[in-house]
């Protein structure tokens, strides 16, 4: 399969790749990032211990660990309804959330990771039992996401010529609240795409959509395909397969697949691209394996008010036009209420 996607290794000096990332993130708002330091051990590690999660806790163990309005839990999206609507998105997934990427803590309750007083709305996150035995894993792995996230923020802000290079970085510190969720996504094979759905493609598992942050780092498995981006106009409805591509260092997990989120996007006055994306399995293909991805949602601090980038590109972008400041909390909470208004 050809690769739409340009290949970035973010271990080469920051002057040699800024060009090459800022245009990706300007045309296609995907690229793939070599040069991390993640082995394919550790990747493997984990997507086994998704594979244990999602096959090997029994339903109503699942369900007591249900997602809550913080955006942290478990979601289930099943066919068994003829809802057209929850047949497109067969998928299982679990949310890491109140993430401290300098201690390695999440699922932190929500009074202590948002440093108040308990309340009544406020949540416990307990971690389920498969998760619980594995802490260092999961810890281990978000530091190492955030801190990838992190380099690529860099990049981009040179690539931007942002006057201040660690504008981005500075709202994004390791052990400050923000909407961080790092996810387990299982879509699994069990379903008959010939089940007529009143004519609506039974085969696409997770509906277009944008993601909501900052940027978002995911890992994919060879042969487990099925991930694609619109390109071209909206109108058009061209979409590209997100290939499988190995990294070039021998250990090393493949390159990660980044996009860049709505947050970003409205923040650089629409100069970086957030693009819609979905997943699709060819008609078949879904009986023969599940597909799992781990994807890691990068977000800025809560309270980061989302003021204009000082760049002159951004500046040129939104030709005098500033739209209202908001944080970086509320601009998160308006699209988790959408998402949850078009359920
Ligand atoms: O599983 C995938 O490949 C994509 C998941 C995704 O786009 C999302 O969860 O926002
Ligand atoms: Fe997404």
């Amino acid at each position: 399969m050809s690769n739409p996607l340009k290949v970035v290794d973010i271990s080469k000096p920051i002057a040699d790749i800024s060009g090459p990332l800022l245009e990706a993130a300007q045309l296609q708002g995907f690229l793939f990032v070599d040069g991390h330091d993640f082995s394919q051990n550790e990747v493997d590690a984990l997507f086994g211990l998704s594979k244990q999660f999602f096959t090997e806790t029994p339903a109503d163990v699942k369900s007591r660990y249900a997602i809550q309005s913080n955006n942290i839990g478990y979601t289930h999206f099943t066919n068994e309804q003829l809802d057209p609507l929850k047949a497109r998105d067969f998928k299982e997934a679990y949310n890491f959330g109140n993430l401290n990427f300098k201690t390695g803590d999440f699922n932190v309750d929500d009074a202590t990771f948002n440093n108040r007083p308990h309340t009544a709305e406020d949540h416990e996150n307990p971690v389920p039992e498969v998760f619980d035995a594995q802490r260092d894993l999961i810890s281990q792995t978000v530091k190492k996401l955030h801190a990838t996230a992190m380099r690529i923020l860099q990049v981009m802000s040179q690539g931007l010529e942002v006057e201040n290079p660690d504008f981005f970085t500075q709202r994004h510190r390791p052990d400050q609240a923000s909407g961080c969720v790092f996810r387990m996504l299982r879509y699994p094979l069990t379903r008959d795409d010939k089940v007529d759905n009143e004519g609506c493609d039974t085969t696409i598992r997770a509906g277009a959509h944008t993601d909501y942050g900052s940027l978002t780092l995911l890992f994919q498995r060879e042969g487990q395909q099925g991930l694609q981006l619109q390109t071209g106009d909206t109108q058009s409805q061209n979409w590209d397969e997100v290939p499988f591509v190995r990294s070039q260092y021998e250990g090393r997990a493949p390159p990660l697949v980044v996009n860049f989120g709505d947050l970003l996007s409205y923040w650089t006055a629409g100069v970086l691209k957030s693009t819609l994306h979905r997943v699709k399995f060819a008609p078949g293909e879904t009986r023969e394996r599940d597909r799992y991805s781990i994807v890691f949602f990068v977000h800025p601090e809560h309270a980061t008010k989302l003021v204009p980038v000082p760049s002159k590109l951004v500046a040129e972008n939104s030709q005098g036009k500033t739209p209202p400041t908001i944080t970086a909390a509320e601009h998160l909470q308006e699209r988790l209420r959408a998402t949850y208004a078009s359920n």
